[in-house]
């Protein structure tokens, strides 16, 4: 600091202690004459990540943001925001009250407030449409985007961006603009631009924020606060914010968002029952990597690994599938490239027939047909071409992880990474730890996850690991309320209402229902003993429901057969409208196996449907096939569509209460008593018994004894 300059460093988030130490730092500037102009610039080379989200759960301490960022825009010396790396939520607020704003090229701007439930209530909603006018702030607040400090100063949101040090620009800045007025430089000041039309851009929006996340609160009140920019004279707008904040900040909706920002990252500490942790385990680096099978899946890791700068060499086994292999990725990956106004990085795929060409390769990941013997035989080639210590790992989506360690020659450097479809969109990735998968390779796995921009989460080898093993439940359920009464689009309805994005049956039509087919067929509940005119509905001891099985014989696929649950308008179709096909098919179904429709309630598809999940993932907890509930809520929010804004199936049953969702099952349970499933879980149970703990207080009820998380 020079006398002239006084240089304030923030932590990364806004802390109590933080907002005590800037509100008396900059008065203190402020009333030192030598001080001429400000620089607020954050510690370690970031500038602001917002208000620290952990302080929400307390009691309010320290001096609040609002007055706090006022008392900086109304002093009589210019302050100067020097952001680097991020400048978010509360941060961002803090820099709009500023006078100017500095950013680093590498700097990203943004309020994703939203995202936790919330809206800016810094200010943010009320400042940013002064200064960007009112579509870029609905569009900004309303997703609650990060944005680049070039789009930043395109929009007006900093007045530089620096290729050199943020902060000495911004001391250049600050001393360039000492004696200039500051009235113009103070948004609250300003008249917010409007639109020509600007109901039709908040209708717009609504539409908008409605079809993103159906039944989130917070997008719709942050278009609510922006609209009182628009209309109401600053301070009133900033009486509107205040209220709105106060409908979301103690909301469910609040509280699961802010859950899963915090499961998401816990969801990174792994650890493994012989003490092996995600902070003491150390990965291994990986600059080359081998895909096996060009398929859907393989198409997608390849193009995942290629864009993290990761050298790829794709393996098929025919010339066909090569060459629409290599055109479909090369495609993708063009694409991507154009998207981000940067060069494809075809140089760092190559493709071949020949495995031999795996053998400096770091890992490779097998991507073949889910088909166990196949899958060996691959295994067991790739344990002779590859170098001794690559890494194995298989895209499986629930076939045993271990018993294709078993044909290597490494089984410790085996593992399970279980992409989602489209692997390079799904957030998702499933890493399987087998019993015998090393430390080195767990935290490989987990690691290259995160690089390939994934939400890692370490899973136990068992049918289905987490999400599959969960979400055959939850079908199953869907198709005993066919039999019982209820439609394809009732259903699907029920569960678009609670928040899926797309409910069950038109996820079924999207992936294909010859997927669901083959794997009951390689279980065995589908064979040639099956009688073809009366399929039986109870097999391998339970209930068992043969609709998608008759829909698949009848060649009714989904989108790519063009009817499915749904009809389409051809082959690949994707616009999915009811079937009155399907309706007589249900009714000719149930005269024929005796089944009187009943009226199903929106309630019982959902509770059915929910509460199997939660109930299953109780068991998955007590197998110890999943290390923690956050970590099962991850994988269904970030792999099945789950609503973010109810946290995930585990926090749910939380929420609703441990005792009612057992309740409702046992109710369930009672009218279907064929139906195992919907029997409490010995897990909810304990915890019911134990006057239903807190989420963080369940581990000390599981009393798992193999577990392998
Ligand atoms: C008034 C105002 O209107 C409103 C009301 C608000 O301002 S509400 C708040 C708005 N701000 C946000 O939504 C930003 C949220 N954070 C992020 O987007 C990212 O964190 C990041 C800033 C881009 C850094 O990413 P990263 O990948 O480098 O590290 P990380 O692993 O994510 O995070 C590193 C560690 O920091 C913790 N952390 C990060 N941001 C935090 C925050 N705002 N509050 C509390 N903890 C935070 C995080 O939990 C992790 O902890 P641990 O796991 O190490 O124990």
């Amino acid at each position: 600091c020079s006398d002239e300059l006084f240089i304030r460093p923030l932590s990364l988030v806004l802390s109590a202690a933080v907002r005590k130490g800037i509100t008396e730092a900059v008065a203190r500037a402020f009333k030192d004459t030598r001080v001429k102009a400000v620089v607020l610039c954050g510690e370690n080379g970031k500038f602001c990540g917002g208000a620290d989200i952990r302080e929400f759960a307390k009691a309010m301490s320290g001096p609040p943001l609002v007055p706090m960022i006022h008392a900086i825009e109304a002093g009589e010396k210019p302050v100067v925001a020097a952001i680097e790396e991020m400048a978010l939520g509360g941060g961002l607020e803090l820099a709009l009250g500023c006078h100017y704003r500095v950013a680093h090229a590498k700097a990203r701007l943004g309020l994703p407030e939203v995202t936790l439930g919330l809206l800016p209530a810094a200010g943010g909603t009320q400042r940013l449409p002064r200064l960007t006018g009112i579509p870029a702030a609905l569009d900004l607040i309303t997703t609650g985007r990060h944005i680049s400090a070039q789009e930043a100063l395109k929009l007006g949101i900093v007045d530089r961006v620096t290729e050199g040090n943020a902060v000495e620009a911004a001391v250049e800045l600050a001393l360039s603009v000492v004696g200039r007025p500051l009235a113009p430089r103070r948004l609250s000041n300003h008249a917010t631009p409007l639109p020509a039309d600007l109901d039709g851009v908040f209708e717009e929006v609504l539409v908008q924020v409605k079809r993103r996340a159906r039944g989130a609160m917070a997008p719709v009140a942050c278009a609510k606060a922006v609209r009182a920019a628009a209309e109401l004279p600053y301070s009133r707008g900033l009486e509107c914010e205040r209220e709105l904040m106060n409908t979301l900040f103690t909301s469910g909706q609040a509280r699961a968002l802010q859950y899963c920002f915090f499961a998401q990252r816990a969801a990174g500490k792994w650890s493994l029952p012989n003490g092996a942790r995600w902070d003491n385990s150390r990965p291994r680096a990986v600059h080359t990597a081998g895909v096996i099978g060009l398929g859907t899946m393989g198409r997608g890791i390849a193009v995942c690994l290629v864009k993290a700068g990761i050298s790829v060499v794709a393996v098929e086994t025919e010339e066909k599938q090569l060459d629409s292999g290599r055109r479909a990725v090369r495609g993708m990956l063009e694409r991507d490239a154009k998207r981000r106004g940067v060069t494809a990085p075809l140089h760092m795929i190559t493709f071949t027939l020949s495995m031999q060409q795996l053998r400096d390769v770091d890992l490779v990941i097998e991507a073949v047909f889910e088909d166990m013997a196949l899958k060996k035989s691959v295994f067991a080639e790739l344990s002779r071409v590859c170098r001794p210590n690559a890494l194995l790992c298989t895209n499986t989506s629930g076939l045993d992880v271990d018993e294709l360690a078993s044909v290597t020659d490494r089984p410790p450097l085996v593992v399970g990474m279980h992409f989602f479809a489209p692997a390079h969109v799904m957030k998702l990735l499933e890493v399987i730890c087998g019993p015998r998968s090393s430390p080195e390779t767990v935290a490989t796995a987990m690691t290259l996850g995160k690089r390939l921009g994934k939400v890692s989460v370490a899973v136990g080898n068992c049918p289905g690991f987490v999400g599959n093993r969960m979400l055959k439940l939850y079908l199953d359920q869907a198709h005993f309320l066919l039999e019982e009464g209820a439609s394809p689009e009732q259903v699907d309805q029920a569960l678009e209402e609670f928040g899926f994005a797309l409910g069950i049956f038109k996820v079924a039509d999207l992936s294909g229902l010859d997927i669901g087919w083959r794997v009951r067929k390689a279980a065995g509940l589908i064979g040639p003993d099956v009688d073809p005119k009366f399929p039986s509905r109870h097999r391998q001891g339970r209930r068992y429901c043969p609709l998608p099985d008759l829909l698949c014989e009848q060649g009714r696929l989904g989108q790519k057969s063009g009817r499915g649950w749904y009809l389409y308008d051809s082959a690949g179709g994707k616009e999915a409208r009811p079937d009155p096909a399907i309706s007589s098919f249900l009714q000719e179904y149930r005269l024929r196996y005796g089944i009187s429709a009943r009226r199903i309630t929106e309630q019982e598809v959902v509770e059915r449907c929910v509460f199997v999940l939660a109930n299953e993932g109780f068991r998955i907890l007590e197998d110890g096939m999943a290390a923690a509930p956050e970590d099962i809520d991850m994988v269904y929010v970030f792999g099945y569509g789950w609503p973010r804004h109810r946290g995930g199936p585990m926090f749910h049953a939380a929420q609703v209460g441990l005792a009612t969702v057992l309740q409702r099952l046992e109710f369930y349970h009672r009218q279907n008593p064929d139906i195992p499933h919907l029997q409490p879980s010995t897990l909810l149970r304990r915890l019911v018994g134990a006057r239903s703990p807190p989420m963080q207080q369940w581990k000390q009820h599981i009393r798992s004894i193999n577990s392998q998380l």
